[in-house]
């Protein structure tokens, strides 16, 4: 019902008019007609209690109205008998639309769409082996299943995360832990037969699984995704892109590390790696480590980039600074960040270049190098020095052929020549980190620009890096004694590693951040008289 009738005092009424409260009185036509909503807001025997003569003829407006209603719907019933009847099915339907579509007001109208399906194997039978894009969409899928919104789902559990080969299962898998689906990494994954619905940039999209035999034939198993036809080029180049980018990057959480250190034989041995330093408990500059994040994740993305520039997708970081400031906790935390296995390389094992050679092309593509102590890998002295030396000193100069004596066979220009040249090019997503307490020892040839990335100093306990030590610690952000030990960390020297070795002395907050102010308090008096202050 809308608004109705109109007296002859020029009154209307309005019953679904939304209302504002300010009105006149009813007894002025006028008034009641600019403040309408003021009469619709009211019921309306109110209105004919109000005003006799109006009153009357608002019945009879009313019963009018009713009478009227009651013919229409006689009709209306008649029609639909008789409609019934006579008209063939389609017909029928077709009048039922209509009307649907008249009454939503002549709401755009919707014509039926066409849909295209791709069908995506499990097993492409061509002799080409497994469809990776079947176990992605699969793997995908499993982290879209809504259990309660769907009335079957398969539910397992997953092998062991240290497994290698993780079982990825039918139709994909999800780790519970993470995805809240009940911990003990449960696997929910669509039954065969059913089909659930996805939805990306405002498209929607239906996933069916299906199977040419039997429900056991895994091999003949697919998925089908069906879409309107008109969203064919985005499903190519965005949706099935996102699938694989985000698989691949649940993945990459998902894995077990590994780290893998040279035998003397000089192949690489490894072993589960559980380090627990990551990004939020290392201890350092804030900005610092902000940036180095920014670089790794825009590292990861780059694959484009490097294509396009003509350059290896590999990235150099030198960490320098003094013992205990964190290098290795920094490596651990880059590990664990990219989820990429570490390769520990102790050069005293590898005796030749052509060893280094065998070692560094046997690492695999998202892998990460780590030389430590790169310093005292090589001569203390720099390259220019060697050559001044080799000069002054021909005559003891061994013959070219000679073998290198053991444990010095490598030299610095061989590992740099391996790590800008085959090594780099021949996988991708590699990380190189070397790790020195000196810098100033280190050959100008490892410092050159374009050499290492970034270069990161770690340096000593500032007043960020310590309350990244008490949250990590006891969980606070605040303490009485903060005070005085930031007023005393601007003062002297303390690594990371001091400070945490004193912070682990007691479980009770206040006796071991008591014990760590003494310990500051204690080199700062001796730096003042004289002794040097350095932890
Ligand atoms: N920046 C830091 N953040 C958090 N913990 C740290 C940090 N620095 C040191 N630590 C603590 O000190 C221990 C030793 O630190 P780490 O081995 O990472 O230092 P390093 O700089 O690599 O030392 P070295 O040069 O002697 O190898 C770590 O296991 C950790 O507990």
């Amino acid at each position: 019902m809308v608004g109705v009738g109109e007296g002859d005092d020029g009154i209307a009424v309005h019953s679904r008019t939304v209302l504002r409260p300010t009105c006149a009185s009813l007894s002025s036509g006028r008034s009641v007609c600019a403040s309408r909503s003021c009469v619709g807001k009211m019921d309306l025997s109110t209105v004919v209690a109000s005003s006799p003569s109006y009153g009357s003829k608002a019945v009879d407006a009313y019963k009018k109205a009713a009478a009227t209603a009651a013919t229409v719907t006689a009709y209306a019933v008649l029609a639909r008998g008789v409609a019934r009847e006579l008209l063939p099915d389609e017909l029928r339907d077709a009048a039922r639309w209509a009307a649907s579509f008249l009454l939503r007001g002549g709401a755009r109208m919707r014509v039926p769409r066409r849909r295209r399906t791709f069908v995506i194997r499990r097993y492409d039978g061509d002799g080409y082996g497994d469809n990776s894009l079947f176990e992605d969409a699969c793997t995908y899928l499993a982290t879209r299943v809504d259990p309660h919104a769907m009335s079957r789902v398969c539910l397992s559990r997953r092998r062991s995360r240290d497994d290698d080969d993780v079982d990825y299962g039918a139709f994909g898998y999800c780790d519970g832990d993470k995805e809240g689906g009940g911990g003990g990494g449960h696997v929910m994954s669509m039954e065969v037969g059913a089909s659930m619905d996805d939805l990306f940039e405002g498209v929607e999209f239906t996933w069916t699984s299906m199977t040419n035999c039997d429900g056991h034939d895994r091999q003949a198993a697919s998925l089908e995704l069906s879409f309107d036809a008109e969203h064919t080029d985005m499903v190519l180049r965005r949706y099935v892109p996102f699938i694989t980018a985000s698989v691949e990057d649940a993945r990459r959480r998902d894995r077990a590390l590994k780290i893998f250190s040279c035998d003397n034989g000089g192949s690489w041995r490894g072993s589960s790696y559980h380090h627990p330093a990551t990004f939020d408990t290392l201890a350092m500059d804030p900005e610092l480590k902000g940036s180095i994040v920014a670089d790794l994740d825009r590292f990861l993305k780059r694959k484009e980039y490097y294509r396009r520039i003509g350059k290896a997708w590999k990235r150099g970081y030198l960490l320098y600074g003094p013992p205990g400031t964190g290098k290795s906790s920094l490596v651990a935390a880059i590990a664990n960040y990219l989820r990429f296995n570490l390769y520990d390389l102790d050069l005293s094992k590898a005796e030749s270049n052509s060893t280094l050679q065998c070692l560094l092309t046997s690492m695999p593509d998202k892998s990460i190098l780590v030389i430590e102590d790169i310093d005292c890998c090589f001569s203390a002295i720099t390259r220019g020095d060697r050559e001044k030396n080799a000069e002054q000193n021909a005559d003891e100069r061994p013959p070219p052929d000679a073998p290198p004596p053991k444990g010095q066979g490598i030299t610095l220009s061989g590992l740099l020549n391996f790590v800008d040249g085959l090594w780099s090019t021949s996988g991708e997503q590699r990380i190189i980190i070397f790790t020195t307490n000196y810098k100033d020892r280190l050959d100008a040839a490892l410092l050159r620009p374009g050499r290492m990335d970034m270069h990161v100093y770690m340096g000593y306990c500032c007043w960020e890096a310590f309350k990244t030590l008490a949250r990590n610690y006891f969980l606070t952000d605040d303490h009485p004694l903060f005070p005085e030990i930031r007023e005393l960390l601007s003062e002297v020297d303390v690594t990371p590693a001091t400070v945490s070795e004193m912070l682990l002395r007691s479980e009770d907050v206040d006796v071991a951040l008591q014990g760590l102010m003494e310990c500051l308090q204690e080199k700062k008096q001796g730096k003042e008289i004289g002794k040097g202050g350095k932890a």
